[in-house]
């Protein structure tokens, strides 16, 4: 298997001197081609920073993102994400093809190539019939797969997820749940999805990192040894969903992820105050 992404040593600090708060903090794990790697963590952890900073949408304080080898300095042509707010991702003046086809007018591709991407890709999420219809025509869940359609439509080497199924119902949240893992295995997909939610991030990953508390760092790195094939209802009784389940819910609520934010709280300030020191050194030369 060779890695589709590497991140190295990734801090992120939002603002300076005394408001600075680093969200971010020395951040390494590699995601290999075709996997699908979940992340979850507390909220406020850090986890959209973290999403943002590989997406090449804001520029790491400190450390490097490559994706398949390649520097990430701006938002990759390959690169595709799906945000939580799936209202506000889609144009409601386009119809659900042309918002899937829309992002795809960047690329080189001709006319009648984009229109069967964009069809293949509503195929692919089973929204086939909904082509001619305006986001505002559909449910949530609808709404939701047209953005995961226009995602895959790109045909991404990596697809960025941040907390896709969380602005649904329960309900839908297992139908699009499944639909991404059928849809990852058919396609191969490499994707890292952001959540919350300790159930889903081992349900859905073949792979779920545990941040602490922020600024985030990786508490845990462990691997989902559960069949290709999910169910809703079989594997999650499956003694070794619980077993993995427990063990991401101890790692998040237990003192592993406090005493790795109060290490990393006291690495930031530390920094911070050696960048201080240093900015004040250089302004006496
Ligand atoms: N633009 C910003 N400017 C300053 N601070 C920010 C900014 N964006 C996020 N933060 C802070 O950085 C920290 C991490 O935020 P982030 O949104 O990355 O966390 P998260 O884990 O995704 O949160 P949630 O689970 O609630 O969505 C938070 O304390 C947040 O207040």
């Amino acid at each position: 298997m060779s890695t589709m992404l590497e991140v190295s040593g990734l801090s992120h600090r939002y603002g300076s001197g005394e408001s600075a708060h680093v969200a971010v903090n020395e951040l390494s794990f590699t995601v290999e081609t075709g996997q699908l790697a979940c992340i979850v963590g507390p909220s406020g952890c850090g986890k959209s920073t973290l999403l943002r900073a590989i997406a090449g949408l804001i520029p790491p304080t400190a450390g490097t993102v490559s994706l398949h080898g390649d520097r990430v300095t701006s938002v990759p042509d390959d690169l595709a994400v799906v945000f939580q707010d799936y209202s506000r991702s889609l144009f409601p003046w386009l119809s659900v093809a042309k918002n899937v086809e829309f992002p795809l007018r960047w690329s080189k591709l001709d006319k009648a190539t984009r229109r069967a991407r964009a069809a293949e890709a509503l195929a692919a999420v089973g929204l086939s019939a909904a082509e001619s219809k305006y986001p505002w025509q559909l449910s949530g869940g609808m709404q939701q797969r047209v953005s995961i359609a226009r995602a895959l439509a790109s045909r991404p080497a990596l697809l960025l997820m941040d907390e896709p199924f969380a602005s649904v119902d329960a309900q839908t949240r297992f139908e699009l749940e499944d639909l991404l893992r059928r849809v990852q295995v058919e396609q191969g997909t490499t994707v890292l999805l952001v959540t919350h939610d300790i159930d889903e991030s081992v349900y859905l990953g073949d792979r779920v990192l545990v941040l602490s508390k922020s600024p985030a760092r990786i508490v845990a790195d462990l691997k989902v040894d559960l069949p290709a094939q999910r169910d809703q209802i079989t594997t999650r009784e499956s003694a070794e969903f619980v077993s993995l389940r427990g063990e991401v819910a101890r790692l998040l609520h237990g003192p592993a992820v406090q005493a790795a934010a109060d290490l990393a709280e006291h690495e930031a300030a530390d920094a911070a105050a050696s960048s201080e020191s240093d900015a004040v050194v250089s302004e006496k030369k």
